[in-house]
């Protein structure tokens, strides 16, 4: 396919992402299997241009005073991938397959691209519901914050200590990859987005399959090792989902003492095994949920540290999913609102005196955040939260502090002042 037929595509799936109000994923599929033709290249580059779209169409709207699939990805082409008015011109040339021309109304908008005077949820590209929130936390720096939240995401590797003795030996052996080393995490290498949006298969690599390497994100790499989990504790991961943040705990733990990986929904947990094993890590027990019986009953007030990864509205991720940013509703806060106090309660049960909760969100929204440990700080006395400063301190990342927003009872990461996703975290010790 020509770049220009590409772009006719990506209008054709933004339209039917919009009309039949479905995810873009399944819109990019069902695109996939009736236009066979299209080889892997066409169908990541569609995908790229309509994520791309998705992230910046409300500024890209805007600018175009049209909110229209085509010029929503006329404008984005513009705003996000800075193309001249010629450039996109000549992708618009009316030939076969390619998108009509550009007219004289089109050229001009796009000649002044200008999002001076755009409301906050415009120039940041965000549901305006959320923007009362948002200023709580971000205040005068909320635009930059969010458009930030609005580019492409690096995709970051942790390397595994338990397989691999340094972070350069990961490194030398996959130079092919052009990673660098991320800048806060001690573990991190970094590849920068690509073009045409596409990744390298990561998964492929000989290194990923011996567990040298994981995906992970640099600011979940970073929650994990704020934990402070040592070797020698009993450590319970209470949403440990997929088991991201379990193998970073156990790699800390240098395979000594006792983690329990649990999760309220048997089928996210699946993949945990085969992960461990890659991995090496020995020293966790995977708890499955078993119909409604609680998995971990056996070690109420036994545990040193309890990570509470909660289920959230994952805003924090916006630039990997930003499909979910216009499909979030109050709806689905209210709900993850719910699960977060379920988690916490449940995790104050689990901690040993003197132990404490690790609460951890991929959201920037104070909601799910202080809020959340407001109140459960009113329902459960004995818990207090510990200086931020101190729990940097101990984890050995000072460093994290003067990047870090520091909230009333945790740090928040963001990809404006960290570069990583947007990750809150706070730690709370249970009374001796
Ligand atoms: C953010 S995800 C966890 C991601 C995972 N820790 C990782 O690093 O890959 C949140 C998880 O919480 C789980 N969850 C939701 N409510 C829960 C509950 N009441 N108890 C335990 N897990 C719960 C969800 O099933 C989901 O897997």
């Amino acid at each position: 396919m020509t770049p220009a037929a590409r772009i006719s595509a990506a209008i054709e799936v933004l339209a039917d992402i919009e009309t039949r109000r479905r995810p873009a994923t399944d819109a990019l599929k069902d695109w996939g299997l009736s236009h066979r033709f299209a080889g892997s290249k066409d169908r990541a580059a569609i995908a790229s241009l309509v994520y791309d779209a998705l992230r910046r169409k409300s500024s890209a709207a805007w600018i175009m005073g049209d909110a229209t699939p085509r010029a929503t990805v006329l404008g984005m082409l513009r705003l996000q991938r800075g193309l001249t008015v010629d450039a996109v011109a000549a992708l618009c040339s009316g030939e076969r397959f390619a998108p009509e021309p550009l007219s004289a109304a089109e050229r001009e908008r796009l000649e002044k691209a200008d999002l001076g005077g755009a409301p906050a949820p415009i120039a940041g590209d965000f549901p305006d519901w959320i923007e009362p929130s948002l200023q709580r936390l971000f205040d005068g720096d909320l635009v930059p914050e969010m458009q930030a939240l609005a580019t492409r995401a690096p995709l970051d590797l942790r390397v595994n200590p338990l397989k691999v003795s340094s972070r350069d030996e990961a490194h030398d052996a996959l130079p092919h990859l052009g990673a660098v080393e991320t800048p806060l995490s001690p573990l991190g290498l970094r590849i920068a987005p690509s073009e045409d949006g596409r990744g390298p298969a990561v998964q492929s690599e000989p290194e990923f399959i011996k567990g040298w390497i994981e995906i992970q994100d640099e600011g979940s790499q970073l929650a994990a090792l704020i934990s402070g989990v040592k070797p020698g504790e009993q450590v319970v991961d209470l949403c440990a989902g997929g088991g991201g943040k379990t193998l970073a705990l156990a790699a800390m733990m240098d395979n000594q003492g006792q983690i329990y990986a649990t999760d309220n929904d048997a089928r996210r947990l699946a993949p945990i095994h085969d992960r461990l094993a890659r991995a090496g890590a020995r020293n966790v027990q995977v708890r499955t949920p078993r119909a409604k019986a609680d998995a971990v009953s056996d070690l109420d007030g036994r545990i040193d540290c309890v990570l509470v990864d909660a289920p959230c509205t994952g805003i924090g991720t916006w630039r990997r999913n930003p499909d979910a940013k216009w499909r979030l509703r109050p709806g689905s806060l209210d709900v993850r609102r719910k699960e977060q106090a379920a988690v916490l309660d449940r995790a104050a049960a689990l901690a040993r005196p003197g132990g404490r909760i690790v609460y951890i969100t991929c959201s920037i929204l104070p909601e799910e955040n202080d809020d959340a440990l407001t109140a459960f700080l009113e329902r459960n006395d004995g818990f207090k939260p510990l200086p931020q400063a101190d729990v940097l301190a101990q984890a050995g990342l000072g460093h994290l502090s003067a990047l870090t927003h520091a909230t009333a009872f945790g740090l928040q990461m963001t990809p404006h002042r960290t570069g990583t996703d947007g990750f809150f975290v706070a730690v709370l010790q249970r009374a001796s």
